[in-house]
């Protein structure tokens, strides 16, 4: 098929305001084919107006000069700790083998109640309770997601039931690696078809639980990499099952896209591979200036890493195995699917060095 890798992905939208077993089903389906969902978004969940007042902030932010946003560089005890703060343009590596990712980004972790919000710079600073609720409607959304899985993957209610994965990601019990991201690619005068493709945000995996994901019309550039090793663009705007009408140019009468959510690697490791880790990165498209954000869901720092019981898992079996232990492999993890456990920290704070070349 010579134009697959334009060929759009074939993501499914799911509209989960009616919480029922088959639309837990359609969610389990979605994340363990594709890895990659699209909720629907009727206002009710995230209204488009605190995404695009977060979507202000960060144009804001980011058009700061570069000594101030300094002020708050990632990590540093200005900035909140680790994983904290400003991320200057090549800071990072999502792929170490593309080194120095062509963007800037902007961490903020959730406050809870053992650590409050951190020092944001201005002009965060001045919009610090919408911040904290917007990143609380983000929680709220990956909790409803993560209960519906637990209902579909059958886990026994002794065994903590459809709350399984929520009560891990419960924010009340303690830290987690939670974190939101405002992220801004500058413009680039590279040309599409220059030498070697541009990469904005190399090829990665993500290291949470799931991810949610918002982009702007008109800002396209994610892909994900197919099962046949092709690469596919995600739209801003997909097409409604209704409609055969196509993605960002209908953005405005669409009104607001859908949240697209993004399975990771713990909720990989946590189901022996049924739910899939799928590898994306972002192209520098037309190289115009690209605005996205991410809420990145981790659970809580102690959270084990082990299958989850219940039927649907066993059933399952060992058919995941394989590619566990490929993941484990790719993100440098070593062995085989068997291997140690590892806790939701640990697994994280490997990621991160690796990201950041941060040393021991
Ligand atoms: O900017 C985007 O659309 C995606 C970024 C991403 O995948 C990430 O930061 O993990
Ligand atoms: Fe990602």
């Amino acid at each position: 098929m010579p134009h697959s890798e334009t060929k759009d992905a074939d993501i499914p939208i799911i509209s989960i305001s009616h919480p029922t077993l088959e639309v837990a089903q359609q969610v389990l389906s979605a994340a363990s084919t594709h890895g990659f969902l699209f909720i629907c978004n009727d206002g009710s969940i995230l209204p488009t107006s605190s995404i695009n007042k977060m979507f202000d902030l960060s144009a804001r932010v980011f058009s700061q000069p570069t000594i101030q946003k300094a002020t708050h560089a990632i990590h540093t005890p200005e900035a909140g700790g680790l994983n904290c703060g400003w991320v200057r343009m090549s800071g990072e590596s999502l792929d170490p083998s593309h080194p120095g990712d062509p963007k800037e980004a902007f961490n903020i972790a959730p406050p809870t109640s053992s650590s409050p919000l951190q020092p944001l710079p201005s002009p965060l600073s001045s919009s610090a309770t919408e911040i904290c609720d917007f990143l609380g409607s983000c929680h709220d959304l990956c909790t409803r997601i993560l209960t519906l899985l637990g209902a579909a993957l059958r886990i026994p209610e002794e065994e903590g039931g459809e709350s399984w994965f929520a009560d891990r990601h419960d924010e009340s019990k303690g830290p987690s690696g939670t974190i939101f991201r405002m992220l801004y690619y500058p413009a680039t005068t590279a040309q599409r078809g220059e030498g070697e493709q541009r990469i904005r945000a190399g090829a990665h995996s993500d290291y949470g639980s799931i991810t949610l994901l918002f982009r702007l019309p008109g800002q396209p550039g994610l892909e994900i990499l197919k099962p046949d090793g092709t690469w596919a663009p995600v739209p801003v705007n997909p097409p409604s099952p209704t409609s055969n009408s196509s993605s960002d140019d209908d953005a405005k009468e669409m009104g607001s896209p859908p949240i697209l959510v993004n399975i990771g690697d713990l909720l990989c490791f946590w189901t022996n591979g049924m739910l899939k880790s799928t590898v994306h990165r972002v192209t520098f498209s037309g190289g115009e200036e690209r605005y996205s954000m991410a809420y990145f869901c981790h659970p809580l720092d102690g959270a084990r890493l082990e299958a989850v019981p219940g039927a649907v898992i066993q059933a399952y079996g060992d058919k995941g195995r394989e590619e566990v232990g490929r993941q484990r492999e790719r993100l440098g993890l070593g062995g085989g699917a068997g291997s140690e456990v590892l806790t939701a920290k640990e697994h994280l704070d490997r990621r991160l060095k690796v990201t950041y070349g941060l040393k021991d």
